[in-house]
């Protein structure tokens, strides 16, 4: 391939308006260009044949002419050379220089929610001026709003840094910071196959906790060189000794020669710079191998189409070549690639090894999904790469415009949430209660929370929300079974066979005196134990596999306040289970509110229920007549309240007067409300739609 050996920069000789800027090849041959800075185009199609005009070389770049010159000192091959009117400066092209695999180390930071992660990342972004302190704000690489409010990172984030290592030599360090909270634990994995190490962060105050196992799991499962570190050393409560032992009885790793820092003082943090360059192995030098690079992130920007985040282990990747996605089998043009650092800089090639975004004109992030291989088209690898399982969603909930004119307005920003996010599903439903909306599906609670607050935010939507529920397997009589993930299509009880219920294998980390009160917890939620290890003197891991749709209803939360906050949980996917499940509706004023209808454990319907009409009993404003508010299974009315009428005395205008007078009004005003109950819709109010999330809550 041609190697980029100098850069020119001049007016359009024709327009005498558009700047063009160029790169030779060692042939001294432009062999890209741009014009105004704006995208890159492979000049093999736009370069004309380029003659000379007198003194003044000139040379066709598409409809443009660039003027050109000489450089008497070397004698070219073609008639044109490097232009000279004004060789591009410093700009930034240049100043990305491409690396052997030998200066690369790519890794990414791995640690239970909070234990410093991004702060950590801040760090190592300020040392190796990566980002400048001026420019430096905590948490730097949540770029998010709802991140930075929050203190939790959502996406995970990529930054090239280069480090001038003890030994003299200068490396390329890629970061993947990943978020910690188990919603999103499967980014975590994305970012663990495009590096060879990872970054343990333990807090030396709290220790190992549920995600921290967790993520060593995936991190070891993946071949990944795990470097151990123990941050927040600065706090009081800090315990070293303690937190490595854990270390070493929990994970099995070494901690003899374990760095002690202090993520937010900046205490022994260069160190950490040393270790990943002494131990994490660099990427395997593939060099001449045909092109193979694994997608692992790809977001929609709506000037330049989809951004892809790549990692390539084969191969050279290059600007203008065309690239073929290899699951997709679609064939696009780079237009651009470049590396994170941390912003967006771009470069005419990547090599093996290194991690990188390129811009091709993709119009969809269908087209080049999460996982999927790029190699190139005119010489395309034999096999991909081992790619992703693809992001499912767990938790399902209705989304409603709370104004009925918004829908389309939902439906647009549903289409663009998407094209960023791709674990989100979505597909139009309608309620008689609450007209048409979607269902939606996301990973969690967490999830479901931050899609909700971005759309009110980002899109100013006001939207009411459905309680969530699961995605059930029913099993019909002598029919293939159905997946339910709305509650309200269940069908009649007489034509199913059974039910089956998704379950997750849930793992507790707790000090060991609140071991009694989460068991007690887990047991209410129809856990099934499975396992409880004393993993040190003080602390104890407890196993169950638990129904996720009791996991969704605010299981965390109970968990947290059952062991004031000490103990911490991780769960994954295992499997469909039978269960004895009913559909349980609610009636107000005689009519099914099916936005409130949910699927319940029969042995729990009677005490949801009871809880439930209560609740919307409190909840439903008084209306002229009475209210019967009814929970029921089929037609089988199992708790029943009334709301009261609001009362008006008719009689206050009667001074005295004869009875027969006040029973005729008292008669009157009977019958109005007999009337007004027969014709009146009783709207119920938003809340109640979260009743059944706080019921649960409640009921334990
Ligand atoms: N005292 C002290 N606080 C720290 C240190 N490192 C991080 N923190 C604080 O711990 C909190 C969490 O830090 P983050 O860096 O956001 O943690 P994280 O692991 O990235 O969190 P997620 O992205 O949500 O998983 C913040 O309030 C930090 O200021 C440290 O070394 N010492």
């Amino acid at each position: 391939m041609p190697k980029r050996v100098d850069s020119c920069r001049g007016k359009c000789l024709r327009c005498n308006r558009h700047i063009l800027y160029g790169f030779c090849n060692t042939s001294f041959q432009l062999y890209d260009f741009r014009v105004n800075c704006s995208r890159w185009v492979s000049t093999k199609r736009h370069v004309g044949l380029s003659s000379l005009k007198g003194n003044k070389p000139w040379l066709w770049l598409g409809k443009h002419l660039l003027h050109v010159g000489y450089s008497r000192s070397i004698i070219f091959p073609v008639s044109l050379s490097m232009a000279e009117i004004s060789t591009h400066s410093k700009g930034e092209e240049q100043t990305i220089e491409n690396v052997s695999p030998q200066q690369i180390r790519n890794f990414c930071i791995i640690a239970h929610i909070d234990h410093g992660k991004s702060t950590l990342a801040d760090r190592l972004l300020q040392l190796t001026n990566t980002v400048s302190n001026r420019d430096m704000k905590e948490q730097f690489l949540d770029s998010m709003d709802l991140e930075r409010e929050r203190g939790i990172t959502i996406k995970l984030q990529t930054a090239r840094m280069s480090y001038t290592a003890a030994d003299g030599k200068q490396y390329i360090l890629n970061l993947i910071d990943t978020p910690g909270h188990v919603d999103f634990s499967y980014e975590v994995s994305r970012s663990l196959v495009a590096c060879e190490g990872a970054i343990l962060v333990v807090d030396a105050s709290q220790g190992v906790e549920a995600q921290t196992l967790a993520n060593v799991y995936l991190a070891s499962e993946s071949g990944l060189e795990i470097i151990p570190v123990l941050n927040k050393v600065d706090l009081p409560s800090a315990e070293p000794l303690r937190v490595k032992q854990e270390i070493e009885q929990m994970i099995g790793l070494d901690t003899s020669d374990c760095l002690e820092i202090s993520a937010k003082t900046g205490k022994n943090v260069e160190k950490v710079l040393e270790y990943i360059v002494e131990y994490i192995p660099p990427p395997k030098d593939r060099s001449d191998a045909p092109l193979r690079a694994l997608i692992f992130d790809s977001y929609y920007d709506s000037y330049r189409g989809v951004i892809v985040y790549f990692r390539i282990f084969d191969g050279i990747l290059e600007t203008g070549r065309k690239i073929r996605f290899m699951n997709s089998q679609k064939d696009f043009e780079t237009v651009e690639i470049g590396v994170l650092a941390p912003h967006q800089v771009s470069v005419a090639r990547l090599g093996p090894g290194e991690v990188g975004y390129l811009v091709a004109g993709i119009k969809t992030v269908q087209d080049a999904r999460v996982g999927d291989t790029i190699t190139l088209a005119s010489q395309p690898a034999h096999s991909p790469l081992a790619g992703y399982k693809e992001a499912k969603p767990m938790v399902f909930c209705g989304l409603y415009p709370a104004d009925a004119d918004q829908f389309e307005d939902l439906r647009e920003a549903l289409e663009r949430l998407k094209l960023n996010d791709s674990a989100l599903s979505y597909e139009p439903e309608s309620s008689s209660a609450m007209g048409f909306g979607f269902r939606c599906g996301f990973l969690g609670l967490l999830h479901m929370e931050i899609v909700c607050e971005r759309l009110s935010r980002e899109y100013g939507l006001d939207l009411v929300t459905t309680s969530p529920s699961v995605g059930y397997y029913v099993h019909l009589e002598k029919k293939s079974p159905l997946l339910i993930q709305n509650p309200c299509e269940l069908p009649e009880p007489h034509l199913i066979d059974h039910i089956e219920e998704p379950y997750v294998r849930l793992e507790i980390i707790t000090p060991s005196e609140f071991v009694g009160s989460l068991m007690e917890l887990t047991q209410s939620r129809r856990g099934i134990f499975q396992d409880m290890k004393y993993i040190t003197a003080t602390r104890t891991s407890l196993i169950y596999e638990l129904p996720l749709a009791e996991l969704v209803t605010n299981f965390f939360d109970l968990v947290k306040s059952r062991s004031r906050g000490y103990a911490s949980m991780e769960y994954h996917w295992s499997g469909y289970r039978v269960g004895d499940l009913v559909k349980l509706e609610v009636a107000v004023n005689g009519e099914k509110v099916d936005a409130l209808c949910n699927i319940v454990h029969r042995d729990k319907a009677y005490s949801i229920a009871r809880a439930l009409t209560e609740r919307l009993k409190e909840l439903i404003p008084r209306q002229q007549f009475r209210i019967p508010v009814q929970g029921m299974i089929g037609s089988r009315v199992i708790a029943s309240e009334h709301i009261p009428a609001l009362r008006k005395d008719v009689l206050a205008k009667c001074y005295g007067g004869d009875i027969s007078r006040k029973k005729k009004l008292l008669k009157k005003q009977a019958e109005g409300k007999k009337k007004m109950k027969a014709i009146g819709k009783v709207d119920v109010p938003q809340e109640a739609f979260r009743a059944m999330l706080s019921l649960k809550q409640t009921d334990d």
